[in-house]
């Protein structure tokens, strides 16, 4: 019968076949497993909330922080020694990996593999989350688009429905805007639309968000808000489209809808009821127009 003799047959012993082995701190199934894990992670949260997971079972990581173009995440707590370590191939982002214990060789050389191993799907993250980013952003003013605002709205509503926290929602519509495009050219009504987003945006706080919501319409979501809040809120958007040269040169006014989440609610009651109000507004400028 035939035998197959191995081509070396020292393989075993020989430091150099044992060499990588005894390097890699990872076993395959471990290292597929991982990488099966992030795989299906193309959120940013998601995907440091399960590294971090994956570290505590590992290694006992208390902490995580992930830089990148896509923004800082920090999530557990910063512990005792930290270790910061880059991306290969992306200078812009690097992860510190927090312990509240001294690493010894072979739980360094653990990080540093799956390090290496989890970047590519990091980088992947990031780009992600760029595309999502343009995808829910509006071309000409920058702010979020009618996709962003869904997205949002979505997660203000789920956040609520949790927490009772009540937030409101703020739907604007300029006033007699056509009137720009006929006389002064589509150009001049794309400026004024710049202007309005940036008084709009001067006139919210870090965590509200403002979108436009399509043509001369746009809308702001204000987690944590009561009435006062969203009244002066549209107080601050009039006294900032007055300050606007271009705005306040074209005499420029806009009607506003405000509604405060009701527990339970859907979101086209709420949003019905902005818009309500709203129409209102317009009407009620109308009138004063018509009798000024
Ligand atoms: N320049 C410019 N105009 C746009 C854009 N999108 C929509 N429009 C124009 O915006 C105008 C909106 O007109 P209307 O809805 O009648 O708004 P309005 O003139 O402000 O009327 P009222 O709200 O009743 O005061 C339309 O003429 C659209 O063509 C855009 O991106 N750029």
């Amino acid at each position: 019968m035939e035998q197959h003799l191995p081509f070396y047959d020292n393989a075993g012993s020989d430091s150099f076949f044992r060499f990588s082995q005894i390097d890699k701190q990872l076993g395959d199934a471990e290292r597929l497993h991982i990488l099966e894990t992030l795989l299906g992670c193309l959120d940013l949260a998601d995907f440091a909330q399960t590294l971090q997971n994956l570290l505590t079972v590992r290694l006992g990581l208390c902490g995580l922080e992930i830089q990148s173009p896509a923004g800082r995440l920090a999530l557990g707590s910063s512990g005792t020694l930290t270790r910061l370590m880059d991306c290969p191939r992306d200078t812009a982002t690097a992860i510190r990996y927090h312990f509240n214990r001294p690493l010894n060789a072979l739980d360094n050389r653990r990080l540093d593999e799956i390090h290496t191993l989890v970047t590519p799907q990091l980088r992947n993250v990031i780009r992600h989350s760029e595309i999502k980013r343009l995808a829910s952003k509006d071309h000409l003013t920058s702010l979020g688009n009618r996709a962003g605002f869904e997205e949002h709205l979505s997660r203000l509503f789920s956040h609520a429905k949790r927490s009772g926290e009540v937030f409101g929602l703020m739907v604007l519509d300029m006033d007699k805007f056509k009137a720009i495009n006929d006389s002064f050219g589509h150009q001049e009504g794309d400026n004024v639309l710049i202007a309005m987003a940036q008084a709009i945006s001067t006139s919210l706080r870090d965590t509200d968000f403002a979108f436009r919501f399509g043509g001369d319409e746009f809308c702001c979501l204000i987690p944590d808000a009561d009435s006062a809040t969203l009244q002066r809120v549209s107080h601050r958007i009039r006294q900032a489209m007055h300050n606007q040269p271009l705005l306040a040169k074209h005499h420029m006014r806009c009607s506003i809808g405000t509604g405060l989440y009701q527990s339970g609610e859907e979101r086209g009651a709420l949003f019905s009821r902005a818009d309500a109000a709203l129409y209102q507004d317009k009407q009620n400028a109308s009138l004063l127009g018509k009798t000024a």
